[in-house]
C-alpha cells in the first residue's frame, strides 16, 4: 500500500428506501420499515481511490446516525490509512473510547452503528488499495497480522489472544482447500424473502414456492403478532416446503421470557430449526432460560446484540445455539473477528443477519472469513439473504441456488450506485420529492 495515501474527507448520506410501502422488511415489532443506511463516502489524497461504508438503519433513526458518524470522522479524516490499519486495534479503540461521545454508549446504540460505517469504510479503502475484495484481504493475512486487527478488549476471560492465535493458525495449512470449495459452490444461505409480517398467505405461498423453484432449502417466517396466524402462516409454509426442508422463525424480541416459551412450544409441530430474538436482546439470563426450556428447537440471535460483551455473556450461558452476527451493529470487522473467534471457541456456528440494505453485501465477505480462517466448518451454516434493494449496489452480491458466491471486485462491496442516492437521498431525493409533496 502506498504510505502517503491519506483520507481527506467524510461525506455521509442520509439514505432512505420506501420499503414499508409493500411490507418488505416486516416484523413483530418493526411494522413500517424503510431500509435505509447512514452511508460513508472517504476521500483520498488519490482521486482513483475512495472508501465506502454504511451502517443499516429504519428512515427516522438514519438522521442520528449520520450525525454521530460527522462527529466520529474527525478521528480518521487527516490520517494515513497505512497508519490507521497498522495498529488497527488502536484506530478503533480511540473511536470507541472519544470521551465525549463515549458517554452515549459506550460502544452501543447511535454511536457504535456509527462506528461500525465509518471502520466498515475503512476497510472497504484498505481492500481497494490492495486491489482485493474484503474477504481476500483478510484471509490472505497471516494469523499474527489479523491479530493486530482485532477488538480484544473485555473478552480475555472467553478469548485471549493467545487461544485465537492458535485456532488461526491451525486454519493456515487447509485455508486454500476451503477457499477453492467456497469459489466452487459458494457458501448455503437461507432466505427471508417470503416470510415478512405484513405478507399475505397468498403471496407467501407464491414466494415459496418461487423461492423452492431458484433452490433454496432453509427459510425463515416472522411470528409473534398473533398466536392463531403464526400457527396458520407456518402451516401454510411447512406444507409449500415439505417436512425435510428448514424452517425458522423469528420474533424481533416481541415476547416475556415464559410467554416466548409457550409460544415457540405451540408452533413445535411445524419443525422448526431455531427461533430467533425471542425476548430482549439485552436478556442474556432469559435466552438461556428459553434454550433449556425449547430444546431441540435453538435459540438465535444477535442482529441487536450490542457488542460482543453481549456475545461473550451469550456463549458462556449457553444461551444460543446459533450465533448471528450483524455487519452494522458492531465495530465492523475489527469486533466481528473477536465474535467469529469466540464462537468457535464455544462450538457455536455463525449463521449472520442479513435483513437490511446492504448488509447481504457485507455478510457476504463475513462467512468467507469465516469458512476460510476461523471456524472452517460448514455444519449448521447459513448466512441470511433478502431479496431486496441488491440494484442499488454498483457490486451486489450473487447468489447462486441458495449460495452466496465470492465476491470479486475490490473493496467491501457497499458502494452505492450515483443515481440511487440521488433519488432516494432523504429528503431531497427525486423518489422522495415525490412522496413529500403530495
Ligand atoms: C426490520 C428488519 O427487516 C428485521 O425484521 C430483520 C430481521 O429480523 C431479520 O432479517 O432477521
Ligand atoms: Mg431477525
Amino acid at each position: 500500500m502506498d504510505p502517503t495515501l491519506t483520507i481527506t474527507d467524510c461525506k455521509v448520506v442520509d439514505l432512505r428506501f420506501p420499503t414499508s410501502e409493500e411490507a418488505h422488511g416486516s416484523d413483530a415489532m418493526h411494522s413500517d420499515p424503510d431500509y435505509s443506511a447512514a452511508y460513508v463516502v472517504l476521500t483520498t489524497n488519490q482521486s482513483d481511490l475512495t472508501g465506502f461504508g454504511l451502517t443499516f438503519t429504519l428512515g427516522r433513526g438514519t438522521d442520528l446516525c449520520v450525525g454521530a458518524i460527522e462527529q466520529l470522522a474527525e478521528k480518521i479524516v487527516g490520517k494515513q490509512l497505512s497508519t490507521l490499519v497498522e495498529s488497527f486495534s488502536e484506530t478503533v479503540h480511540q473511536l470507541a473510547n472519544d470521551s465525549q461521545l463515549r458517554w452515549l454508549g459506550p460502544e452501543k446504540g447511535v454511536v457504535h452503528l456509527a462506528t461500525a460505517a465509518l471502520l466498515n469504510a475503512v476497510w472497504d479503502l484498505w481492500a481497494r488499495a490492495e486491489g482485493k475484495p474484503l474477504w481476500k484481504l483478510v484471509c490472505d493475512l497471516t494469523p499474527e497480522e489479523l491479530l493486530r486487527c482485532i477488538n480484544f478488549s473485555y473478552l480475555s476471560n472467553a478469548l485471549t489472544k493467545e487461544q485465537a492465535l492458535e485456532i488461526l493458525q491451525a486454519n493456515e495449512a487447509t485455508k486454500a482447500v476451503r477457499e477453492a470449495e467456497l469459489l466452487e459452490t459458494g457458501f448455503p444461505a437461507y432466505t427471508t424473502s417470503a416470510g415478512w409480517l405484513g405478507y399475505s398467505d397468498d403471496l407467501i405461498r407464491r414466494l415459496c414456492r418461487e423461492a423452492l423453484a431458484d433452490g433454496w432449502e432453509h427459510f425463515k417466517l416472522k411470528v409473534g403478532a398473533n398466536l392463531e396466524d403464526d400457527r396458520r402462516r407456518a402451516a401454510i409454509i411447512r406444507e409449500v416446503i415439505g417436512p425435510d426442508r428448514k424452517l425458522m422463525v423469528d420474533a424481533n424480541q416481541r415476547w416475556e421470557v415464559a410467554e416466548a416459551i409457550e409460544w415457540v412450544k405451540s408452533l413445535a409441530e411445524f419443525n422448526l430449526w431455531w427461533v430467533e430474538e425471542p425476548t430482549s436482546p439485552d436478556d442474556a439470563v432469559g435466552h438461556a432460560e428459553i434454550a433449556r426450556a425449547i430444546a431441540p428447537i435453538g435459540v438465535a440471535t444477535g442482529e441487536q446484540c450490542q457488542n460482543r460483551v453481549m456475545f461473550k455473556q451469550l456463549l458462556q450461558l449457553n444461551a444460543i445455539s446459533f450465533c448471528q452476527i450483524d455487519s452494522c451493529r458492531i465495530g465492523s470487522v475489527n469486533e466481528i473477528l473477536g465474535v467469529l473467534l469466540m464462537a468457535k471457541r464455544f462450538g457455536v456456528p455463525v449463521c449472520p443477519h442479513a435483513g437490511g440494505v446492504g448488509l447481504c453485501e457485507y455478510v457476504n465477505h463475513l462467512v468467507m472469513i469465516d469458512y476460510i480462517a476461523v471456524g472452517a466448518s460448514l455444519e449448521n451454516r447459513v448466512a441470511e439473504f433478502v431479496d431486496h434493494l441488491h440494484e442499488h449496489f454498483v457490486y451486489p452480491v450473487e447468489v447462486k441456488r441458495g449460495h452466496y458466491m465470492p465476491p470479486q471486485a475490490p473493496g467491501y462491496s457497499a458502494e452505492i450506485h450515483t443515481a440511487s442516492l440521488d433519488d432516494y437521498r432523504y429528503p431531497d431525493g427525486v423518489e422522495w420529492q415525490k412522496r413529500l409533496s403530495k
